[in-house]
């Protein structure tokens, strides 16, 4: 596409070389840059674009776009200089014009919330694929078409950036994808990635504290969720979170609530609640539904009908999607159950907020014959906040606690386990084994039969970061060789 046709709608000013030029892509890490791209400058928290232009101009880059005015005059390049009020606008753009706008040739479904994104995006991805759709999934566990996983070759996000997000699009498009589910991140919707992306249905799920010190405080950060409200065309709001009500109160936009309480156009009630599945009764304005879902437990059953709502409310038939409902299958490293010859109920979960492992410890709680095992950390460079919150709601559940590490990068893990363990009752029985293969051999050697142990954090994850360095590690995988040495041992 040539320079002048991606400018011609977008505010800007130009200085030197020719606009007749073509512009191939864009891209704001130098080191990156490809012959033909655009590079984008921006000041980060750590580090400014400026200081790789030159880098950026050595690897190819036909354009240099700026947000500070002043540096029109002051640079001086063998590339056109291009002023815009606001790069990381301007890069959602771009992005989404260079790729032709992909996005709206879809129907996209945009989802956040504190937690549950990754959760209810892969429900809205199987329902509608039961129901004979392509569709398209993009969050934190990776990019999926009709479930099947798309390898990446760049650097995975819950929200993906721009220059990544609209050629996924692309490739969504140019395979018959006629669905896109994302999630959208707080800091992916401040910084801009989902600007040009066409969203249909905007799902509010919840909010609880986390990300408070990327974003400066809570008002901030809840102020950041809302963003996705002015970006889609309409809303799908939980009716039993009050902050997704307010949203709700302050739009304009055709909205509609689902939830378990009272008050909401898609109400899903328990009927019976089996060990692992519930028979539930959804009412809608299309009557009522009686069937079953996988699962036990309120935040499951919130997931369940946030899908259902919003499936029902892209106009497919509320029949066909309770009955898919009924075959609905939690992503990898949620509520993972790893089965074992021990008697033991062993369980993987990516609950790593104060709310999120207060929703799983609670259902664990119900279902558990013995004591309740709980192995997690925090994670370093990350909301402190939610350290002793996460220790306090852990003992309120738990019978014995290893603290061990999560991510700890460049802070020290036995500072983050103090923090946690600050929220401990006095009573509280735990050990710090900081190893975290350790921790989990630990608890599982220890446990006896009928207890229950959740192992908490980590979820999907393959890598564990320690200071700068980032080593290959699976809870799942972990949990696995544990179990085969000791079946082999028995041998
Ligand atoms: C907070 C945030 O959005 N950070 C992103 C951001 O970093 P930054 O703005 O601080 O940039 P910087 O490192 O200071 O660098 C400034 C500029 O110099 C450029 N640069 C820098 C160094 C260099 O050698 N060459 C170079 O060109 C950078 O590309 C950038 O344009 O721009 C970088 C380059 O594009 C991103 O890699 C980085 O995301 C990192 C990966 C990140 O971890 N983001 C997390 C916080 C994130 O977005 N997480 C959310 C989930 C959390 C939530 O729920 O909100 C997500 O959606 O995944
Ligand atoms: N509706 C919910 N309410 C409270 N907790 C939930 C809910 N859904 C999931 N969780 C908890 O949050 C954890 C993470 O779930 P999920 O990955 O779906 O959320 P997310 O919002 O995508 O998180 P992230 O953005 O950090 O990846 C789950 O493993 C579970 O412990
Ligand atoms: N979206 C979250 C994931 C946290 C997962 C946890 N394992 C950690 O590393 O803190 C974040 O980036 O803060």
């Amino acid at each position: 596409m040539q320079l002048a046709e991606l400018l011609k709608d977008w505010p800007c000013t130009v200085k030197g070389g020719s606009i007749r030029i073509d512009v191939h892509g864009i891209e704001d890490y130098a080191q990156e840059v490809k012959e033909g791209d655009l590079f984008i400058v921006r000041k980060g928290t750590k580090d400014d674009g400026l200081k790789y232009v030159d880098i950026a101009i050595e690897n190819g880059a036909v354009g240099i776009v700026i947000e500070d005015e002043k540096m029109l005059d002051k640079l001086s390049l063998t590339v056109p200089i291009i002023w815009v009020p606001n790069c990381l606008k301007f890069m959602s753009y771009s992005a989404a014009k260079i790729n032709r706008f992909p996005a709206e040739a879809m129907k996209v479904i945009a989802i956040t919330g504190t937690n549950g994104k990754t959760t209810v995006s892969h429900f809205i991805g199987q329902l509608l694929n039961k129901l004979h759709k392509k569709v398209m999934v993009i969050g934190t566990n990776g990019v999926y078409i009709n479930g099947e996983e798309v390898q990446l070759s760049f650097e995975r996000l819950t929200t993906l950036q721009p220059k990544h997000l609209h050629k996924v699009f692309q490739h969504g498009v140019q395979q018959g994808v006629q669905y896109a589910v994302l999630e959208a991140s707080s800091m992916g919707l401040v910084k801009h990635r989902l600007d040009d992306c066409s969203i249909n249905i905007g799902v509010f799920l919840n909010i609880a504290e986390d990300h408070i010190e990327d974003h400066g405080s809570y008002e901030k950060y809840k102020a950041s969720k809302q963003l996705l409200a002015t970006l889609s065309d309409r809303l799908v709001l939980n009716g039993d979170d009050s902050f997704c009500r307010t949203v709700g109160l302050q739009s304009k936009k055709p909205k509609i609530y689902f939830g378990l309480g009272n008050r909401v156009d898609y109400q899903l009630q328990v009927l019976a609640e089996g060990i692992s599945s519930s028979t539930c009764c959804l009412q809608s304005k299309k009557g009522q539904k009686v069937f079953t879902l996988p699962f036990i437990g309120d935040h499951h059953l919130q997931n369940s009908i946030a899908a259902i709502t919003t499936v029902c409310e892209l106009g497919l038939d509320i029949d066909e999607v309770c009955a898919a409902a009924e075959t609905l299958t939690l992503p990898t490293g949620r509520f993972q159950s790893i089965k074992n010859d021990l008697d033991l109920s062993i369980y993987i979960d990516y609950a790593h907020t104060e709310a999120a492992l207060r929703a799983v410890l609670q259902t664990l709680k119900k279902t558990t014959k013995r004591d309740l095992i709980v192995v997690f950390s925090c994670g370093g460079d990350r909301d402190k906040h939610k350290r002793i919150k996460m220790g306090a709601v852990a003992s309120k559940y738990a019978d014995m606690i290893y603290l061990t590490t999560d991510n700890p990068r460049s802070e020290d893990p036995e500072v983050i386990n103090s923090q946690i363990a600050a929220g401990f009752l006095s009573t509280q029985r735990y050990e710090m084994i900081l190893n975290r293969g350790s921790a989990i051999e630990k608890a599982i050697l220890s446990a006896k039969k009928g207890d229950t142990i959740l192992i908490a954090g980590k979820g999907h994850e393959s890598t564990q970061t320690i200071g700068n360095t980032q080593i290959h590690f699976s809870d799942i995988e972990c949990v696995h060789s544990v179990l085969s040495s000791i079946s082999c041992n028995k041998e």
